[in-house]
């Protein structure tokens, strides 16, 4: 009974497509930070299968080499991917690049970490050496999804609390996903630019 073209149907009109955005319920912040930490976790957990990857086999004679963990046109495909997709979503193309560079920086951290903990007790390196490429396959799909949850919560990142939030969701995702001192260390670096939409704001 309220009349169309009223203020109260207009206001009616408003709620009804701010619920049906968010899947029915009103928007929580913490919802929208948590799946980026949670994803920038799997991402880093890919960083074992990329160093087992790259790390020196012994191979006659003389033992092999290690590949290196930089790889600059890999990482200039990444971020160049990442950004198409983001403007394909309507997000910004920009911050969605600066928090994929802070993941690739998280990712090498990770597979340094790993160099030298195999260096110091070759017990511990891996003897079977993974397909980079597929490994890569895996990553690709990650990233898709990490950029997703980047437009998702443009809101969430550019409140004052992100900080906090993020904060709180890192914690979580460290004991889901039961990383280590090395990841959980990454896990912070990759997690970096997540609310600097308000960097240079106050
Ligand atoms: O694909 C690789 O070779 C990786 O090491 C992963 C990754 C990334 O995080 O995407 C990290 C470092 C390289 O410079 C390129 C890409």
């Amino acid at each position: 009974a309220t009349p169309p073209g009223s203020a109260a149907a207009a206001v009616s009109a408003s709620v009804t497509a701010t619920a049906s955005a968010s899947g029915g319920a009103p928007t929580r912040p913490y919802e929208r930070l948590l799946p980026v930490a949670d994803l920038s976790a799997q991402r880093l957990l890919t960083a074992d299968q990329v160093a087992a990857s790259k790390y020196r086999y012994p191979a006659p004679p003389g033992g092999g080499t290690d590949s290196p963990i930089d790889d600059p046109v890999r990482e200039r495909q990444v971020l160049e991917a990442v950004a198409g997709q983001a403007r394909e979503l309507g997000a910004d193309p920009e911050a969605t690049v600066r928090v994929f560079r802070d993941q690739i920086e998280a990712n090498k951290l990770v597979q340094r970490g790993l160099f030298r903990r195999w260096d110091a007790d070759p017990a511990q390196a891996p003897t079977e050496r993974p397909d980079l490429s597929k490994v890569r396959l895996e990553i690709n799909r990650i990233n898709g999804e990490l950029v997703r949850a980047i437009a998702d919560s443009a809101g969430a990142r550019a409140e004052r609390s992100c900080a906090g939030r993020l904060t709180a969701a890192a914690a979580h995702t460290r004991h889901d996903r039961l990383l280590d001192a090395l990841h959980t260390a990454a896990l912070e670096r990759s997690l970096r630019s997540v609310c600097a939409a308000t960097a240079g704001r106050r």
